[in-house]
Order: structure tokens, then sequence, then C-alpha cells
């Protein structure tokens, strides 16, 4: 069977990474017989060069024909914000891709790698074991609702507004507590229901899920307590069910957990096979073109892929484990070389992925 792959390169380290990650495909199918055709999709900082725009309605045209899609980080410089090539590619490309294609579920898991120990900037004994899954909403909420900018009073005053209907907290509540009752069964919504009349509303509606969900557990955190959580005693949790920007934010903060951004993937899944699969991480301007990136969170996106949309499950294992092993021997991209490490064995965005590749 051939499976049409999309590919997003992505802006800045997106190009470097991608590359790895397509390299670990190339070697699976090489291995399992398989067939992945790529088609590769213009966005973001590419598209915006050549046409003027960040998300072309081709590339859309051409995605919907893809069966998964492999995505590499889009977006400039945090400090660039008004140049006309960034100014808004998040939500001229990165929101309207997932909301395209009804991507709502977002799916980020944390967990340490023993060979990473000394890497956490958290005791071992609080993060050894740990194994965190944020269901994160992703195609409504503040990114998505009504935005305002006026005068008042003659200074300027802007709005976002956070907007959720029952409808699209129900359907993600639902997929939090599946996958819990594939885990350890435990829900720990995140919300500020004390002051935000939009989590009173998921509290409502989570705590309606989970009557159909009577082997899994319902918890309730504050965000502001769940993100001290997280650091003072993450082993508490299995699934967070969360917002839109909670989950963006409480997963930058869990992926330390384990030492580097670098290493996460995730899947945003709706109701079809076609997911789009990308690291939690930006496009890292800053280290972009020197090939010290860590491919890993790509390569494992593509891991993510063969389990999610292929259904290819020894696939995607063969190479989270290759991930593990090369880690175990003691391979390091810089991110991954904590205080008083420098002896560690440093290699290179390209050299990572082969190691991993022929690990395989
Ligand atoms: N899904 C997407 O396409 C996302 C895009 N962005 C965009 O990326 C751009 C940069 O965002 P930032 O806030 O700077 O966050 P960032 O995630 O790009 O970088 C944060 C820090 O992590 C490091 N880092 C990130 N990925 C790494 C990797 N693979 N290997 C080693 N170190 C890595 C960076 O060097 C930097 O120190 C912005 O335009 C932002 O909007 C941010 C997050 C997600
Ligand atoms: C456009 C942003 C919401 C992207 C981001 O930071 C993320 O999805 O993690
Ligand atoms: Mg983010």
């Amino acid at each position: 069977m051939a499976y049409q792959v999309g590919v997003f390169n992505g802006d800045y380290i997106g190009p470097e990474i991608m590359a790895e990650a397509l390299k670990i495909l190339d070697v699976i199918a090489k291995k399992h017989n398989h067939q992945f055709d790529l088609t590769f999709l213009e966005a973001s900082g590419e598209a915006f060069d050549k046409y003027g725009e960040h998300l072309p309605q081709h590339t859309l045209d051409k995605a919907a024909q893809c069966d998964a899609l492999l995505k590499g980080p889009f977006g400039g410089p945090p400090e660039e914000l008004n140049h006309p090539k960034w100014a808004g590619v998040e939500k001229g490309a990165i929101l309207p891709l997932r909301k395209h294609f009804n991507l709502y579920t977002n799916l980020r898991e944390t967990q340490v790698f023993d060979a990473l120990r000394d890497l956490s900037p958290i005791k071992w004994d609080i993060v050894r074991g740990i194994n965190v899954l944020i269901v994160r909403e992703l195609t409504s909420g503040i990114y998505f609702g009504p935005k305002n900018n006026q005068v008042v009073d003659g200074e300027r005053e802007s709005s976002d507004l956070e907007v959720y209907r029952e409808s699209e907290i129900r359907r993600i509540a639902k997929k939090a507590f599946e996958y819990a009752q594939n885990r350890n069964r435990k829900v720990t919504l995140v919300a500020k229901s004390n002051v935000l009349t939009s989590s009173v509303l998921w509290r409502e509606v989570t705590a309606e899920v989970a009557k159909d969900y009577a082997d899994v557990t319902l918890d309730y955190m504050h965000v502001d307590n769940a993100s001290m959580q997280l650091i003072l005693n993450p082993r508490q949790f299995d699934v967070i069910l969360t917002n839109n920007i909670f989950g963006d934010i409480l997963s930058d903060e869990a992926s330390v957990l384990s030492g580097s951004i670098g290493l996460f993937p995730s899947a945003s899944l709706g109701d079809t096979t076609l997911g789009l699969y990308e690291p939690i991480h930006g496009s890292a301007p800053s280290i972009a073109g020197k090939n010290i990136a860590n491919p890993i969170s790509t390569i494992l996106s593509v891991a993510l892929m063969l389990r999610y949309s292929f259904a290819l499950h020894e696939e995607a294992a063969s190479i989270e484990r290759a991930v593990a092993e090369v880690l175990s021997k003691g391979h390091r991209t810089v991110d991954l070389v904590g205080p008083g490490q420098e002896s560690a064995n440093v290699v290179g965005t390209r050299e990572m992925g082969d190691l991993i590749a022929n690990e395989i």
C-alpha cells in the first residue's frame, strides 16, 4: 500500500530537522517494504516569498489529497513581529491549517529518558518514570475567538475573547477519557473556573462526560496551581485535559521536565485518519543553519504519524526504541548537554539523524 504524506518543511530550523525525519521515514519504508509518496507543500515563509500569502488555497487542496501531514515549525524571530514575511504566520498559517482539517485533538506526551537523567532541571527522584499526556483543545478558544482593537477614552485598547461551545468541550473531553482508559485512568481537567466563566462550562461539560467513563477518575485543578504541580509532583498526572492556550503553555513547561523541548513531537487529530504531526517547539531562528538543532522532535513526529494515521504500530515503536537507544549510547545534540557534561559525545543535526537511522 502507498501512503501519501504531505510535507511542510517549515521555517528556520524546519528544513534541517525535516530532512532527518524524512531520512527515518525512508529507512522504515525500505526495512518494512512500505511506500511513502511525499508531496512537498508550500506554506509560511516559503509561500509568502512566492505568492504573498502564508497558506495558499492550492496548498490546502493538495494537503487534502494526503493521508497524513508532517510539518516543520512555522514562524520568524519573535522580535521580527512586524516584518511582513513573519507578521501573521501564526494566525495566517498555523491556526488555519489546524482549523481547516478540524484537528481539534492535540496530543503532547511528556516522558523522561533514563539516559538524560542529569539533564532535567528537576531532581531525578521527582521526574523519574513520569508520563503525562496533555490533551489540548486545538481549534477553538482564545486563539480563534473575536479580537478587537479600539481607542477608548483616548487610549488604545485590545481584546481577545475565549469562546467555547459545549460541543467543542464535549468532543475533546471524550478523547481525554478514552486515552486515559488505556493509561492510568485519571483525567485532570485544568482550567481557571474561579474567574473564567468559560472554565465553568469546561467543568460542567467534563463532569457530564465523566459519567460515561466510570473506570476513569476525574480530578480538577486551577491552571496556576497545575503549572506549579507539574514541577513539584509531575507523577500525580496521567492525562491533562485543557483548553487551547493553557495546553500550549503547559506543554512547553512539561517538556523541559525531560531536559529539552527539542525532544517532543505532537499529533493533531480530528475525526478522520488525516492527522498533522509536528514538533511542539517553534522554528528556533537563533540556531538555524548551524546543524545543531535537535531533530528528535520531528523524528518522533514520524513515529506518531505511523501510529495514528497509518496504524503501523511496530514501525512507530521501532523509531521510539532507536531514539532511546541512541541517547543511551551517549550521543547528544547540544541542547541535550547539561552543565558539567561537556565531555558528552556531541553530534550535529545530520549526525543524530544518521545514528537513529542506523539504529533502526
Ligand atoms: N507549531 C509551530 O509551527 C510553532 C511555531 N512557533 C513559532 O516559532 C517561532 C520561534 O518561537 P520561540 O518562541 O522562539 O520558540 P522556539 O520553540 O522556536 O524556541 C524556544 C527555545 O527552544 C530552543 N529550541 C527549540 N527547538 C529546538 C530544537 N529542535 N533543538 C534545540 N533547541 C531548540 C530554541 O533555540 C529556543 O532557545 C515564532 O515565530 C513562533 O510563533 C512556536 C511554536 C510552535
Ligand atoms: C501559533 C501557536 C499557537 C503555536 C504554538 O505555540 C503551539 O501550537 O505550540
Ligand atoms: Mg507553543
